[in-house]
């Protein structure tokens, strides 16, 4: 007799079915009697009254088998039932146990109340099983469905009958990609193994899938030999979305966080290229934030304005650096005057040159550093050069291109600038500039006789001697290889005459040692004035040039005072009658 706990939670007993060896055995039995009684008939002669026992005893053998053979049935559905009963028990004890009853009912001697509290039990057991709240199913041996809970209709949309029709319900409710290992768990179980825990989704009737987490347990294992299997599911949709939805998150934190950290490592890698061009160029660069703090600045900042190497600047105020750097300036308030001025304003500073006490020189310019997405500045650049050297070095091109090598005097293009800048004074002032042009006499022969380096030598100090003379306001210039001249601005025509005098006199006072002997030199000199003589630049040199040719011509080592400018001879071509003004005075 087989047992099979239906949806329902009803007991079904199938008939047993009258075994054929029982009829067999009861038929034979009755055909031995009646077999007995006809030899018996045939042997003594009254065949008919035999034949008619015979098919008494055969009927009487026949009665006889099938009563044994239904007291038998009656013996096994009791023994069966007795199962039942005891199977049912077995589950109700375990249910009074989970509903609070005590164990002692289960000993109560008699059987109607025993049978009484049976069916209390199953009630109970239905109720318990259509009221699970996880899924709960049991599997014959061969893995076929025998019982689910209705709870399965809700949990997948597939009635409990659905799921007992099905040929294979692990087919119907398992999704393919885990009921092969589902498959598995069981057959551990089945093969011995206490009980498997797993996770799996379950497919549901409308197509979408539900995560269930799964037990296989054996079932009624009695000497290692399971009776069934029994599958617990429990939904855990809700916690998988959870968990999807956690996974989801992480993955797009742990993506969100490579991608900051490539940024990073790219932005690093871009700083420390910038760090490294910032370090090799000679240009001091700082930048303050919005509240004025130092926030970045390179080696070449640190060495224009005096800091150690290793100072650490970050951070630090502008009031701060600017008082620590005060004392290194010439003009520490004018300098904090001009920060203050460009931190005012948005646009780039012009250059602002700062010079130091130890004599560098270092222009500073600002600049406003934009935000990215407008508004407010987030901070200013300040650029500093030391401009030493370049200005050194531009002062030096000036010098070689305003004075002339040999002697330090400035040269013929600086004399011409300086004479029209002072011709244009003149003119605005109505003043007065003389001009007075010097020529060596005999200078050629110094050079012919003692050698260039002697002549150099007598133009050299002839230079300093004369230029010792000059007053600041005069300017002394060599225009050409013998040749000089005196600029002197607002001069009347006696100054004029009284330097022309000292020249001649210093001139014809120096003395010089070549080759052993004691030689002089003399100058010729002629003067003119703007604009008394001439009324532009060329032809006040020209008549400076005419005058100091008339005392070349007048016998040398003196100085001549141009013609007025209304006397034409005197000015054109001097002559044997154009006598110069000679004011020389031994
Ligand atoms: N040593 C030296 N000689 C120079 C330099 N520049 C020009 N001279 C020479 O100066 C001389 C100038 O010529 P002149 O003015 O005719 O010589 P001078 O003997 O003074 O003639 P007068 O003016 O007529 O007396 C030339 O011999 C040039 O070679 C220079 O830088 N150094």
């Amino acid at each position: 007799m087989r047992r099979v706990l239906c949806a329902r939670g009803d007991v079904v007993s199938r008939q047993a079915h009258l075994s054929p060896a029982v009829l067999l055995l009861a038929g034979c039995a009755g055909a031995a009697l009646a077999g007995v009684a006809v030899a018996t008939g045939m042997v003594f002669g009254t065949a008919g009254a035999w034949y008619v026992v015979a098919i008494v005893v055969a009927g009487i053998g026949v009665l006889a088998a099938a009563a044994l053979h239904l007291h038998a049935g009656a013996e096994g559905r009791r023994r069966a039932g007795e199962e039942t009963v005891v199977s049912y028990l077995e589950s109700l004890d375990a249910a009074v146990r989970l509903s609070g009853g005590g164990a002692d009912r289960a000993a109560e001697p008699d059987t109607t109340r025993r049978l009484e509290s049976v069916a209390v039990g199953v009630s109970r057991l239905r109720e318990i099983a259509d009221g699970v709240h996880g899924v709960e199913a049991l599997f014959d041996m061969r893995g076929r469905l025998t019982w689910i809970s209705p709870s399965i209709e809700r949990l997948t949309g597939w009635s409990p009958a659905a799921c007992l029709d099905a040929p294979d319900a692990l087919a119907l409710l398992v999704h393919e990609s885990d009921r092969r290992y589902c498959q598995r768990m069981a057959q551990r179980v089945a093969e011995g193994s206490t009980g498997e825990d797993f996770e799996m989704r379950l497919l549901r009737e409308d197509g979408r899938i539900c995560w269930v987490a799964s037990h296989w347990r054996p079932l009624g294992r009695q000497g290692g030999q399971a009776a069934g299997l029994r599958m617990s599911a429990e939904d855990i949709q809700a916690r998988k979305e959870a968990e999807y939805k956690l996974l989801e998150t992480v993955t797009e934190l742990r993506r969100a966080q490579a991608l900051r950290e490539r940024y990073l490592a790219r932005s690093n890698d871009e700083r420390q290229r910038l760090s490294a061009l910032l370090n090799v160029i000679r240009l001091g660069i700082l930048f303050m934030d919005r509240d004025h703090r130092v926030l970045y600045y390179n080696r070449a900042m640190l060495d224009i304005w005096g800091f150690p190497p290793d100072e650490n600047l970050i951070g630090a105020r502008d009031v701060v650096l600017q008082s620590r750097v005060a004392e290194l300036i010439e003009q520490p308030e004018a300098y904090i005057e001009h920060v203050d001025a460009v931190v005012r304003t948005h646009v780039v500073s012009e250059p602002y040159e700062v010079r130091f006490k130890d004599g560098r020189i270092v222009t500073d310019i600002a600049a406003l550093v934009e935000a990215v997405q407008g508004g407010r500045g987030i901070g200013r650049v300040w650029i500093y050069e030391d401009v030493t050297e370049q200005r050194r070095t531009a002062q030096r091109l000036v010098e070689l291109a305003e004075h002339d090598p040999l002697t330090g005097l400035y040269n013929r293009r600086r004399f011409h600038e300086e004479l029209d800048r002072e011709l244009a004074e003149a003119a605005r002032r109505g003043g007065e500039v003389g001009l007075v042009a010097i020529d060596l006499d005999g200078f050629k022969p110094i050079n012919d006789e003692f050698g260039h380096q002697a002549g150099d030598e007598v133009l050299v100090e002839l230079s300093r001697t004369v230029g010792d003379a000059i007053r600041r306001n005069e300017m002394f210039c060599r225009v050409g290889g013998d040749e000089f001249c005196v600029l002197v601005p607002d001069a009347g025509e006696s100054e004029l005459c009284e330097l022309a005098r000292r020249i001649v006199e210093l001139i014809d006072a120096m003395r010089f040692g070549f080759g052993g002997r004691s030689v002089g030199i003399t100058a010729s000199l002629g003067i003119a004035i703007y604009p008394r003589h001439a009324s532009s630049a060329e032809e006040l040199i020209a008549v400076a040039d005419q005058a100091m040719y008339r005392s070349k011509s007048g016998g040398r080592d003196q100085w001549t005072m141009a013609a007025s400018c209304g006397d034409e001879s005197a000015r054109m071509k001097p002559t044997e009658t154009d006598e110069p003004d000679r004011r020389r005075e031994d």
